[in-house]
């Protein structure tokens, strides 16, 4: 771990998880990479340059991606991999994590989340505000689970995947990569294909 982190993106999302990491004191100090110019600072953090400059930083700062859209994080972090990049794992210190409970590099796990023993969060996940994932969940890598979003008991959720906010998952459910669930979405089977769902239960609509 070195001690200065950069935060690459200063939007809400990259707000929310500056101040995760300001909760969690591990860093003397905190900045952001990001791409609009007219933005000079960010919760009180210096923007210090843009989002392609982060190789002048990497042998002196932790490096985690704050962007949201799935795709844009795994092609940002994957770069950051190769490149060398140390990727902190972010938890809010009142997210509640059960015992045997694995989280990755590149994750953020935010406030209020309880997540049950067994679960496996691979890296590069959103684990949004008060969202709760019971045992033996596997949520793979670069998925974002939304605010208020409830996983009952040995779900699988696949790649890029992103339950929307409030979304409920029944147990035993096996989710494929690269779906998107709207907001109240209910899923109560094996979702197969990629697509969007909406509805209660959960239908294809795209
Ligand atoms: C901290 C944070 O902010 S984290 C971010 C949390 N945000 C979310 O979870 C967003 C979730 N997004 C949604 O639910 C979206 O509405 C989506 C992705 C399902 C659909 O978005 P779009 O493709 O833009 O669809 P659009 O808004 O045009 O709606 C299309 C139709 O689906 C319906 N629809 C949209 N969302 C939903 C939903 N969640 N449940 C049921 N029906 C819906 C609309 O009413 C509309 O129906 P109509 O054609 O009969 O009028």
């Amino acid at each position: 771990m070195k001690n200065k982190l950069l935060i690459i993106g200063a939007s809400g999302h990259g707000k929310v998880v500056a101040d995760i990491a300001l909760k969690m004191n591990k860093w003397q100090s905190i900045a952001f990479l990001d791409d609009d110019e007219n933005v000079k600072s960010s919760m009180g953090l210096e923007i210090v340059g843009k989002s392609n400059e982060t190789i002048k930083y990497i042998n002196d700062y932790d490096i985690f991606v704050a962007i949201g859209n799935n795709e844009t994080r795994k092609k940002v972090q994957e770069r950051l991999e190769e490149e060398g990049a140390k990727i902190p794992t972010l938890i809010h210190p009142n997210a509640v994590l059960g015992e045997k409970v694995e989280v990755a590099s590149g994750t953020v796990v935010m406030a209020g989340v309880v997540i049950n023993c067994c679960t496996k969060i691979e890296k590069g996940c959103i684990i949004n505000t008060g969202s709760t994932l019971d045992h033996d969940n596997i949520i793979e890598e670069f998925v974002h689970i939304s605010p208020g979003a409830h996983l009952a008991g040995t779900v699988r959720v696949g790649k890029k995947s992103w339950l929307g906010i409030g979304s409920v998952i029944s147990n035993n459910v096996d989710i494929a990569s690269s779906c998107m669930f709207g907001a109240g979405a209910v899923v109560i089977r094996d979702i197969n294909d990629s697509g969007t769902y909406t509805g209660i239960p959960a239908e294809k609509v795209d």
